[in-house]
């Protein structure tokens, strides 16, 4: 080779220029941290990610906040629980109210029986005089106990019921959302969130909505029977419960916190323990023999972490020291007015004993009130982040009605058609005009990025043009059915599905079943995809489960894949077949093989089928050929009027070919399909 050969490819006399370095682009530097120094916070650097936006919000949020937002959390709880068991939510109220009210006539009686014991007489008499309320106290705390329990069953019912109906509801929102919904990242995070942390919190909120109603109506219970017993013992209520209740506010606030940064330290923990188990880095990781590197990162932040958990341990014990000095001197100051108001003669002895026992249990349900109103008050973000998103949803839904596609279809039309994907501002498509008629086979090539896959999209109605019309046999597309425009399309897609079904079931799914087949037409289409082999060669044939993840599943390669995949695009046997680089990943026989059945082998009268593909001697047998260059089609025509226009095809093609040309073979004679026998 000579010296002004050597840094560029020669095609049919033409040189492509080798790639040129990116304009600036300096030096990196010799050494990069693997995270935060020592001294740093492990937890800079780490972005919120989409699934914790809500975690630790009722630390930042004012008690105020947490209250002011209780009734309306209350309410969408209700109305969820009433959509879904009216009979059950009735019950749930009914018995904890029931429940509350025997707490609070326990409370009068059990003051009934002191204020008999601490009666006058001899003991034996005084006793006997208290055993009735004795008895009364027992048959009200066993009804609490009956009712409780019907409480947890009418629950136990309820919310699987609002997890099934919530469930359902989105999953069947979130799957039928329009495409390009569903490709835009933010559409990604929030949908995996609501499904995440939503629908999880969704399961925990009606319990703890009904164990807050319970902590709430017991704490009224108390004020009522301390104002029955004195109206001026209802001024210890605050008095006694109020520093509990702070001491309270302050420990939840400090363990949601706790829970947000070791949340994020672990995360950054994860990024390591995950490449070191991961199945696609071990490879590469063992390859490279970086595991050593890995670890050592490893370690670095779990020691950190290790510190990070005492520190946060020591100070719980603190902040619980100063919660119970701060309730202790609260009690203090309760029992002293007590004290008074008995010197004074304001209240009899057993009423200040009654008093003491309520005020107990107001302080016990004050801070059961507390914790539960800041995990309600989380629980709720993520529910209505969860009802959120499924209104959203709801307006990304596609159209419904309109005229049902054409079973013949005559002619594709697409005038002036552009399209820019959500969040971007140059156009994926640029004003494309072209016409795919009945019977044609047409190849879209051009390099990554043209617009090929994006066009096809547009065809199979999966997105709608930002601009210009896309029409079926004269009427737009956007005037037709959806689902019955997508039955009339068959697509095999670049990076095809998993689907982790039987070999069967990868098949008959584009025809909307994974039960039914039809066993003629499978064979068919396995045999012309070449998937019959990969077939043949599963344990089970047909029945084999694609998927490691169950007992006796197959693991198929990625050009095994791609034959199924294109079984699946046959099987469907629709008008309109779109095979987007469907053979990318298959030997060139097995590529060879799908490009004969799909361009000479028998097909559906009147099928227009589009090829997208890289290696353009696969599709020189097409039609019409069309060339994409930055979302506009540059050249178009046969083969041989591509070759003769001497543009960028004819360099394209020329480039491929020189790769396999030999010294006695022309320039543009070679194609890999010429080389394969058979
Ligand atoms: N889902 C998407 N969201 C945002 N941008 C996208 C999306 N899919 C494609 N694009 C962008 O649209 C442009 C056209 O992409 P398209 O996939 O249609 O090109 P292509 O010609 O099929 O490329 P390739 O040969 O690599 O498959 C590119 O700039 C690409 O980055």
């Amino acid at each position: 080779m000579t010296g002004a050969q050597s840094g560029a490819a020669r095609t049919g006399g033409r040189r492509v220029p080798p790639p040129r370095p990116a304009p600036g682009l300096e030096l990196p530097p010799a050494r990069v941290p693997a995270g935060p120094a020592d001294g740093d916070d492990i937890t800079d650097g780490l972005k919120t990610p989409y699934w914790s936006v809500h975690d630790g919000a009722s630390a930042k949020a004012s008690v105020g906040e947490i209250l002011g937002r209780l009734p309306q959390i209350l309410r969408q709880v209700g109305t969820l629980a009433w959509r879904a068991d009216r009979r059950n939510t009735l019950l749930v109220v009914v018995l904890q109210l029931a429940s509350a009210a025997m707490a609070a006539f326990g409370l009068v009686a059990s003051v009934g029986v002191l204020r008999e014991l601490f009666g006058t007489g001899p003991t034996p008499d005084r006793v006997r005089a208290a055993l009735p309320q004795l008895l009364l106290v027992v048959g009200l705390l066993s009804l609490r106990a009956l009712l409780e329990a019907g409480v947890a069953a009418a629950e136990a019912k309820l919310t699987p019921k609002i997890r099934v109906a919530l469930e359902s509801e989105f999953y069947d929102l979130a799957a039928r959302v329009r495409l390009e919904a569903v490709e835009d990242p933010d559409w990604h995070d929030t949908v995996h969130r609501a499904s995440d942390k939503g629908l999880y919190y969704a399961r925990q909120i009606v319990g703890n909505v009904v164990a807050l109603a319970a902590a709430a109506l017991d704490i009224i219970g108390t004020a009522s029977v301390l104002t029955v017993l004195h109206p001026l013992l209802i001024l210890m209520l605050p008095l006694s419960v109020l520093p509990v209740g702070a001491a309270a506010v302050r420990a939840a606030r400090d363990r949601f916190h706790s829970h947000m940064r070791w949340n994020a330290m672990q995360r950054r923990l994860r990024v390591f323990t995950w490449l070191l188990l991961d199945q696609d880095s071990a490879a590469e990781l063992r390859s490279t023999a970086s595991q050593g590197a890995l670890l050592s990162e490893y370690r670095r932040i779990a020691e950190r972490i290790a510190a990070e958990e005492t520190r946060l341990g020591v100070s719980a014990a603190r902040i619980n020291l100063a919660g119970r000095a701060v309730g202790g001197l609260g009690a203090g100051l309760t029992y002293a007015a007590l004290c008074l108001m008995l010197l004074d003669g304001w209240i009899p002895l057993a009423v200040g004993a009654g008093a003491v026992l309520a005020l107990q249990t107001g302080r016990t349900s004050l801070t059961t009130f507390v914790n539960l109103a800041h995990l309600v008050f989380e629980n709720a973000l993520w529910v209505s982040d969860l009802l959120t998103v499924q209104s959203h949803c709801r307006t990304r839904l596609p159209r419904t009605g309109g005229l049902t596609a054409p079973e013949a279809v005559k002619e594709i039309r697409l005038d002036e058609v552009s399209f820019s994907y959500p969040g971007k501002d140059a156009p994926a498509l640029d004003g494309v005009t072209l016409t795919l008629k009945a019977g044609e086979t047409v190849a879209f090539v051009g390099v990554n990025g043209s617009g090929k896959s994006t066009c096809s999209k547009l065809i199979a109605g999966l997105y709608d043009p930002t601009a210009g019309t896309v029409s079926w046999n004269g009427a737009d597309a956007q005037h037709l059915d959806p689902l019955s425009l997508q039955r009339r399309v068959s697509m095999v897609l670049q990076q095809p599905a998993h689907f982790p079904f039987t070999a069967l079931a990868n098949i008959t799914v584009s025809r909307g079943s994974i039960t039914d087949a039809d066993p003629e037409a499978a064979h068919r289409a396995a045999t012309a995809s070449g998937a019959d082999q990969v077939i043949a060669s599963l344990p089970d044939a047909w029945t084999t489960l694609l998927s490691k993840r169950f007992r006796g599943g197959q693991q198929l390669s990625a050009g095994q894949w791609a034959k199924i995949a294109v079984a699946r695009g046959l099987y469907k046997q629709a008008p309109v077949l779109l095979l987007d680089e469907p053979t990318a990943s298959m030997d060139p026989r097995a590529e060879h093989a799908v490009y004969q059945a799909v361009l000479q082998g028998p097909r559906l009268p009147g099928q227009i089928t589009v090829l997208i593909s890289h290696r353009l001697a696969s599709v020189r047998g097409c039609d019409t050929i069309y060339v994409f260059d930055s979302g506009r089609i540059t050249e178009s025509g046969t083969h041989q009027e591509l070759m003769d226009l001497d543009a960028s095809y004819a360099a394209m093609f020329r480039l491929q070919a020189s790769g396999y040309r030999t010294a006695d073979s022309g320039p543009d004679a070679p194609s890999d399909r010429a080389r394969l026998p058979g």
